[in-house]
């Protein structure tokens, strides 16, 4: 259960985690309900099968126009936060050149700076705060196959430096920066072979560790302004 903050009639319960309907937001977002949390999810479009606890807000954050009715219907809900996990994500490779990378900088960049910068008033004064960036290992060298992705990511990266030490100290801001967590349907068997050699431990970990990570995170009242490695020991290789 979460914990519940010693004189603060009303603590914070509810988390926020954008691009939440699937995969490993979805993950997160149940493990969280589990614990007690209310949680809000965004997604593009209405999704029939999601858990009736959820709440969910539809977004589309490929334009400034929908990133800032994501941001003023977030206000007029007022939720009492007590993190945003932004999650959401493309995994876009080059092919479509300016256009993806633009997608792709609205979604990973702009979109947190947007979030970040009008919803710190969400958070409640006195009560612990987090905001968790999901970033990527390929940050660490490159990536000659998604150029504009590891750009994007490295610029959410470094915006989690420049926020945590804007915020501070109200509000924590980290970044985790996964390597392969969970394979995509279409991935197929000479791919996932390739992906897992790439590790020292060598495994498809699955979603939990993310939702581990996130914990550690938000339970340390000493860490900001970290990005914590998630890759099964890609460096090492
Ligand atoms: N899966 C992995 O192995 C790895 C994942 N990561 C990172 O972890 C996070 C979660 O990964 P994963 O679950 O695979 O992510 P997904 O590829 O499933 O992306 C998460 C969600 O982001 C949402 N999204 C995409 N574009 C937009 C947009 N324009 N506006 C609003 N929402 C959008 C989509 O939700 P919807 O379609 O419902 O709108 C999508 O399901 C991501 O940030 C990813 O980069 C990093 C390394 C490895
Ligand atoms: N938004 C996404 N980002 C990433 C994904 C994904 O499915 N969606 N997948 C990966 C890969 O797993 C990679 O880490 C290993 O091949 C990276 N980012």
């Amino acid at each position: 259960m979460q914990s519940r903050l010693p004189n603060t009639p009303q603590a914070p319960d509810t988390i926020l985690i954008t691009g939440g309907a699937r995969r490993i937001g979805l993950h997160c977002a149940e493990r969280f309900v589990a614990d007690g949390y209310r949680i809000i999810i965004t997604c593009r479009q209405p999704r029939s099968a999601l858990p009736e606890a959820l709440e969910v807000m539809l977004a589309d954050f490929s334009t400034a126009d929908g990133i800032q009715r994501f941001i003023d219907e977030l206000q007029d809900r007022a939720p009492r936060l007590r993190a945003i996990i932004h999650n959401a994500s493309l995994w876009l490779d080059d092919s479509e050149g300016a256009s993806a990378l633009q997608q792709m900088f609205m979604v990973h960049m702009q979109a947190p700076y947007l979030i970040n910068q009008q919803c710190r008033n969400l958070f409640v004064p006195g009560a612990a705060a987090d905001i968790i960036h999901l970033g990527d290992d390929v940050t660490r060298k490159g990536s000659a196959r998604h150029i504009g992705y590891c750009a994007t990511k490295t610029g959410l990266e470094g915006l989690t430096r420049s926020f945590a030490a804007s915020l501070a100290p109200a509000v924590k801001v980290n970044a985790i920066a996964p390597a392969l967590i969970m394979f995509n349907p279409e991935d197929d068997a000479d791919y996932r072979a390739r992906a897992l050699s790439k590790s020292a431990l060598g495994i498809e970990p699955g979603p939990d560790v993310v939702y581990q990570s996130i914990r550690f995170l938000m339970d340390n009242p000493y860490i900001t302004g970290s990005c914590l490695p998630l890759n099964g020991g890609r460096h090492l290789k």
